[in-house]
């Protein structure tokens, strides 16, 4: 079967401490309750870092600079309705508050904690290499 190819771009956003930050999708949204990356998807005209840039104004209120946005690994997963093409960035500078904008929980995780939080299946990969697995 042939599924579109959906390109979203995500982010490990690490705080003083060296922990990551977490997002909750919230009810009414597909696979709700799971912990996800901030991010989404990279509208047409859109290169990955701008959608970022977007993506973390719009959900956590906070401002960051495509310069600080630095490509870490990616996930490529087949889901059953799309094939997710999700690159990884890494950042440690923002500007502002983190604000979850759309009401979402947010957690800051240490990096050997992210198996401890129920994630999209795509994720797991992704926790394997930032926890260093
Ligand atoms: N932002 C983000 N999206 C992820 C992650 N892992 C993962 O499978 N996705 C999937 O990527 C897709 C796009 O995310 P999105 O945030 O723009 O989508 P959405 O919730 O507004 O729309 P949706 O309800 O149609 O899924 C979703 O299907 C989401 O489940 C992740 O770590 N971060």
């Amino acid at each position: 079967m042939t599924r579109p190819l959906l390109l979203v771009v995500a982010v490990a956003l690490y705080n003083a401490k060296g922990e990551i930050l977490l997002a909750q999708r919230p009810e009414g949204k597909s696979m709700a309750g799971l912990w996800e990356f901030p991010g989404g998807k990279v509208e047409p005209g859109e290169t990955p870092t701008r959608a970022l840039v977007r993506e973390l104004q719009e959900e956590l209120s906070i401002m960051v600079d495509e310069a600080d946005l630095i490509p870490i690994t990616f996930a490529s997963h087949d889901y059953p309705k799309f094939h997710l093409l999700m690159p990884l960035f890494r950042c440690r500078a923002w500007a502002g508050d983190v604000i979850p904008a759309e009401g979402q929980s947010v957690a800051w995780v240490a990096p050997s904690s992210l198996h401890d939080y129920p994630a999209p299946a795509a994720d797991i990969p992704l926790f394997d290499v930032l926890s260093g697995k």
